[in-house]
């Protein structure tokens, strides 16, 4: 079987990545999977252990670098956060396009190991629109928002070493932006 698309959205803290994916994943002829990351972040609440991450100890994070299980990993805002290798590899075998959910540094060590990924940063219209769904979302405590937005213009600043920019203006036109992207690269791939 054809294996699958390896695709890396990366985009600041707040820009609308979790819901912009939850938009593409309505589209079966994508045919896409996403990658469960491990963090030693905190669950928000909603979340679900093995839904939006594997939420782990330190010590088993640092367990999984060990044993090579990562198929990159970073640190953000205090916090680790990596790609579990095995399950990437299962789903891109099986000919599913994977989508990787990951910030600038992760998305760099992925570049260098898959060249061919195709790589997409999700922008915010203004940099007022990003603080404000930030706020809006109220999941964090307002010294780790400060800490995410001081971030997001360093990683804004990284945003051409992907391979396409797209704004989030609207859920459905950058949705329908990707999609078209995505759908490019699979003709080709
Ligand atoms: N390098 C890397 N970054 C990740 C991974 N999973 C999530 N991230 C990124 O870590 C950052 C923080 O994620 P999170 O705490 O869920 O906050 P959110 O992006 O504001 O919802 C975001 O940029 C995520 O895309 C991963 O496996 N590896
Ligand atoms: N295009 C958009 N216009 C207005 N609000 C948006 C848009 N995209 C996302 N949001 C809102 O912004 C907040 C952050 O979105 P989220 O998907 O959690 O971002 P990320 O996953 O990038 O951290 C959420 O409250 C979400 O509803």
């Amino acid at each position: 079987m054809k294996k699958g698309l390896l695709i890396i959205l990366s985009g600041p803290s707040g820009v609308g990545k979790g819901t912009v994916r939850e938009k593409l994943f309505e589209d079966a002829t994508l045919n896409l999977a996403y990658s469960i990351s491990m963090t030693t972040r905190s669950p928000r609440p909603g979340e679900k252990n093995g839904r939006e991450y594997f939420f782990v100890t330190k010590e088993e994070f640092e367990k999984k670098i060990e044993e090579g299980g990562l198929l990159e990993h970073a640190q953000f805002v205090g916090n680790y956060y990596g790609t579990p290798k095995a399950y990437v590899d299962q789903l891109l075998s099986e000919g599913k396009n994977v989508l990787l959910e990951i910030e600038v540094q992760g998305a760099l060590q992925v570049m260098d190991k898959a060249p061919d990924a195709l790589t997409i940063f999700l922008v915010p219209p203004t940099m007022e629109e990003l603080e404000k769904r930030i706020r809006g979302r109220r999941t964090e405590e307002e010294n780790i928002v400060q800490e995410r937005l001081n971030k997001a213009a360093k990683e804004i600043a990284t945003k051409d070493n992907y391979k396409h920019v797209v704004v989030n203006n609207t859920v459905e036109q950058a949705a329908s932006e990707i999609a078209e992207i995505i759908k490019e690269n699979i003709a080709q791939h």
